[in-house]
């Protein structure tokens, strides 16, 4: 036996790892004729002729027809040694061990061919070659184990085991069939291999037979398991930990019985070792016809056991052996058929990187510390990305703190204007329900309680707060009668009064859940001699007024107070209305034609109607017509200047203006309306500067009026009488083109705001009562447009409050679905208190209401105002719900107002915006 050389082994250290599929190696070895058969002057048959062919010489051979020339990896005469036989057909399997592929040495061969003979010197030389290897590499750690095992009569014994107690096959998912409890021996050393090998032999089951006096009576297999991993600082480098095993299998031999002689045991030996021989050809066989399906490993524990190798993941040389004497041709042949069919077998080995405990901790040990490195490197990235996390974080928090800043500021702007318009209206508002009651006092109990009374302005001979104290006066009248004149009466009735009173008025009802009326602080700003002063001086307007006031005041002594009002009226309407063609076209003429379109004026219209007056005709509330007759007394005078043309208009005017105070009294309310107005605008216009609010409050009325030029009074009275044509030649004509605009201007906006508001009452749920009173409370003139504006804002704060964006308790207690049902219910109750059976059925029909049905008048009440588009509709719901209610217009409201023609569709539908023109 030699070693090999470090040349040789250096060629395995780059074995592939993958999976390399190749064929068995198979050789033939032949052995020399022994001395048995050389004393029977027995030939050889056999001849190699080369490496590789091995040939049958004898040409007298009987069977011509069998090959005589047989091929394969290698072919080894008698001559060869059997370290060649190692060399060349075997180290390279063998050694596959090295690189951590199975591999298996077979030895097959007729009984007595030189099996063991040969597999003995194959594995010596190659566990000298595996030391030497591991001599020379010293990189790496090796370990060596060794198990030996034979299958004899199909049983599996433990040859490092002397009990000789059978072992099991077990089948492992990972490692396929295993030997169970298999002694494994790890090897000190190459003489300990040695020892074992020894033992090994000892223990094999040898017998006597007429062709060896020491047959292998048993297949023996020697498992040689090569483990190797890289040690120190290469095991860094190279992790991997190699295991694979060497199997050399040195099968039994196949014999005839009838040439062995063999009976009793050996014959019973000769049986399973042919059992078994066979069932290994016949995979051999089907494996190399690819067949993959039904092969019998199982039909013997020897196949069982070397299924990884037949064809599995081992490297696989098989060396057949055979005796080339003529006596064992046939045998001889058996043996080049099998070798034949091994030859085609493909396998597939691949290396095992299977881990042994150690190299498993330690390959465990590496993983958790380059994980822990990973995790290290990880927390500095993470600890330096924190950084611009945090600095990202940061710079949010800075943009959140400055966004609440600026949410904070805007709504404290916010809530400063609101305060603002708030405080303004609530200071008008008080004023007003003072002034409210006061002035009922003041009818009902002849008494004037208001501090500013007119009474008490001409006790201190204050001619301006005299004249402010009573156009305010009348002022607060029509809010008075445009509210109720009968909330008394309200308040005495039952119960059900209490949906709009509760504990108060009709106008308190309103201003409890809506504020006070946008329209009273004008009237306070008015009344409040200081702060009409500073506003005086700050504005153009109220040099209007000055000279108004001055005018009145002078005028008031007369015994016709109200034409000082007319001139002084003159002056500020001319600028206004195209009335440029007569110096007569005066203020008077002015605020009759914008009155006669108001909602006053159509209310009138309607309560003149015919039907109504013949509906009214049945009234029995004798209370309710009275009042409603006096009204009438009042609205008629203004329903006689709606008749007239305009020259017909300025006498009658001027007759009516002398002789009818009522007449008189609602011009200069009307004018008060408008100087107030324009005070309010410019007040408005400064406060809201100041909390950098954009509210648009007509600015085109204003500018109007700041096209006035008031003239000295001097001026005034010298242009007026002698030079009335230079009104027109003074540019008046361009101011009258500026003003129409204005007006068609103005009036698109009023229409906007309008329909706006509508809706608005109707989606915030807003009480009947107030949209009624609201409605009819406008002139349609511009002075309107604030009060627009504060309903709008109103109604807009309500809105926002119904949807949470503010959180006004009073504002979702008025918006409540439920108030508006309350008083739906209570105006259908009314329906049957305040109408006639003949009022009830027209209105039932007008609404297209089944007279007979059932809550009719629920019906009815519960359609009021719900047509939020049809303004004839609206005008309609307004006057019912003012008739029901008992606004004192309403009161004064013919009969026809209930009837089936309220007003002609084109006024009813476009009264507001008609009411401008
Ligand atoms: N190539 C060879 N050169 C010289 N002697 C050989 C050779 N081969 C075998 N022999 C000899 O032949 C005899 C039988 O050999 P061996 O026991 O190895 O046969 P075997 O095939 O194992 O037989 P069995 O199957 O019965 O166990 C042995 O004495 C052995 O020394």
């Amino acid at each position: 036996m030699g070693s090999i050389s470090g040349d040789s082994l250096l060629e395995w250290d780059g074995q592939d790892s993958s999976i390399q599929e190749e064929k068995i190696f198979v050789a033939v070895r032949l052995r020399p004729l022994n001395e048995r058969e050389i004393s029977k002057n027995d030939v050889s048959d056999w001849e190699c002729i080369n490496s590789t062919t091995v040939i049958f010489k004898n040409s007298l051979q009987e069977r011509s027809l069998l090959p005589t020339a047989y091929t394969f990896d290698r072919v080894f005469g008698h001559d060869s040694p059997t370290r060649q036989v190692y060399e060349e057909a075997a180290k390279k399997i063998a050694l596959s061990v090295l690189s951590g592929m199975n591999s298996t040495i077979f030895a097959y061969g007729q009984t007595s061919s030189g099996k063991t003979f040969t597999m003995s010197g194959i594995t010596e030389c190659t566990v000298t070659d595996i030391y030497d290897y591991i001599k020379k590499h010293r990189e790496r750690d090796f370990v060596l184990k060794f198990s030996a095992m034979e299958i004899y009569n199909e049983a599996v014994k433990d040859l490092l085991c002397s009990d000789g107690t059978p072992l099991r096959l077990l089948d492992d998912p990972e490692r396929g069939t295993v030997v169970d409890k298999l002694t494994e021996v790890t090897l000190r050393d190459e003489n300990h291999l040695y020892e074992l090998l020894s033992i090994c032999e000892a223990q094999r089951q040898i017998g006597e037979t007429t062709l060896n006096e020491l047959s292998s009576r048993s297949h023996q297999i020697l498992k040689l398991t090569v483990e190797s991993e890289a040690r120190g600082y290469f095991g860094a480098e190279n992790s991997s930990t190699l295991t694979a095993s060497v199997n050399f299998v040195d099968l039994a031999g196949s014999e005839r019985a009838s040439q062995t002689h063999s009976a009793g045991t050996r014959l019973k030996e000769g049986c399973h070792i042919n059992r078994s021989l066979l069932t290994l050809g016949t995979v051999i066989r089907k494996l190399s016809k690819g067949r993959n399906a039904h092969i019998p490993y199982r039909d013997s524990k020897l196949t069982r056991i070397l299924q990884n190798s037949l064809g599995g993941n081992a490297r696989t040389a098989i060396i057949c052996t055979m005796s080339p004497a003529h006596t064992h041709v046939e045998q001889s042949r058996n043996t080049l058929l099998f070798a034949s069919c091994a030859k085609q077998v493909n396998t597939n080995a691949q290396v095992n990187v299977v881990m042994s405990e150690k190299a498993l901790v330690k390959q465990l040990q590496r993983e958790l510390a380059k994980m822990e490195g990973e995790l290290r490197n990880l927390s500095s990235l993470s600890s330096s990305s924190g950084v611009s996390s945090s600095s990202a974080l940061r710079e949010k928090e800075l943009l959140i703190e400055k966004m609440d800043k600026e949410i904070r500021e805007l709504t404290h702007q916010r809530d400063l204007a609101q305060s603002r318009v708030e405080d303004m209206l609530r200071s008008g508002g008080e004023y007003q329900a003072s002034k409210t009651w006061g002035y009922m006092n003041h009818h009902e109990k002849g008494s004037w309680t208001d501090e500013y009374s007119a009474s008490e302005a001409s006790e201190i001979n204050d001619p301006f707060r005299s004249d402010v104290a009573s156009r305010t006066s009348h002022f607060s009248e029509r809010y008075d009668n445009v509210v109720s004149s009968k909330i008394e009466d309200q308040f005495n009735e039952n119960i059900e009064e209490q949906f709009l009173s509760d504990d108060t008025s009709p106008r308190l009802y309103i201003d409890k859940y809506f504020g006070p009326d946008p329209c009273q602080g004008w009237e306070k700003i008015a009344q409040e001699p200081n702060k009409v002063n500073i506003e005086i001086d700050n504005c153009k307007e109220v040099q209007c007024i000055e000279i108004d006031l001055s005018k009145g005041n002078q005028i008031s002594n007369t015994p016709s107070p109200q034409k000082g009002d007319h001139v002084s009226a003159k002056s500020f309407s001319s600028s206004e209305i195209d009335f440029s063609s007569s110096e007569n076209e005066d203020f008077d003429h002015a605020v009759k034609v914008v009155r006669s379109q108001s909602c006053e004026a159509i209310m009138t219209t309607i309560m003149k109607s015919p039907s109504f007056e013949e509906a009214k005709e049945n009234e029995n509330d004798n209370a309710l017509q009275n009042e409603a007759n006096h009204d009438q007394e009042k609205v008629s005078d203004i329903e006689t200047v709606v008749t007239n043309n305009n020259e017909n208009t300025r006498t009658e005017d001027s007759q009516s203006s002398v002789t009818n105070d009522t007449f008189n009294e609602q011009e200069e309310e009307k004018k008060i309306m408008v100087i107030n107005k324009e005070c309010v605008d410019k007040k408005q216009e400064e406060e809201e500067a100041q909390v950098n609010e954009v509210i648009e409050i007509e600015p085109k009325s204003a500018k109007k009026i700041e096209k006035i030029d008031p003239l000295p009074k001097e001026k005034e009275e010298e242009k007026k009488p002698n030079k009335p044509e230079e009104t027109a030649d003074d540019g008046s004509s361009d101011k009258t083109k500026d003003i129409k605009k204005s007006s068609s201007d103005w009036q698109i906006e009023f229409e906007r705001q309008k329909k706006e508001i509508i809706e608005l009452w109707n989606s915030c749920h807003i009480p009947l009562v107030h949209r009624t009173y609201f409605f009819l409370l406008f002139k349609g003139d511009p002075s309107d447009s604030v009060y627009l504006e504060v309903e709008l804002r109103r109604l807009s704060f309500l809105k926002n409050s119904m949807h949470g964006v503010t959180d006004d308790k009073s504002c979702k207690q008025a918006s409540s679905a439920k108030a508006l049902k309350r008083e739906r219910e209570m105006l259908s109750r009314r329906l049957l208190k305040k109408l006639s059976a003949k009022e009830r059925q027209a209105l039932f029909e007008k609404w297209g209401i089944d007279v007979k049905s059932k809550q009719r008048r629920l019906q009815l009440s519960r359609k009021l105002w719900t047509e939020t588009n049809n303004m004839e509709h609206v005008s309609e719901s307004a006057a019912i719900v003012a008739k029901l209610v008992g606004f004192k217009e309403a009161g004064r409201a013919p009969k026809e107002m209930f009837g089936l023609s309220f007003l002609p569709a084109n006024v009813r539908a476009s009264s507001w915006r008609n009411s401008l023109m």
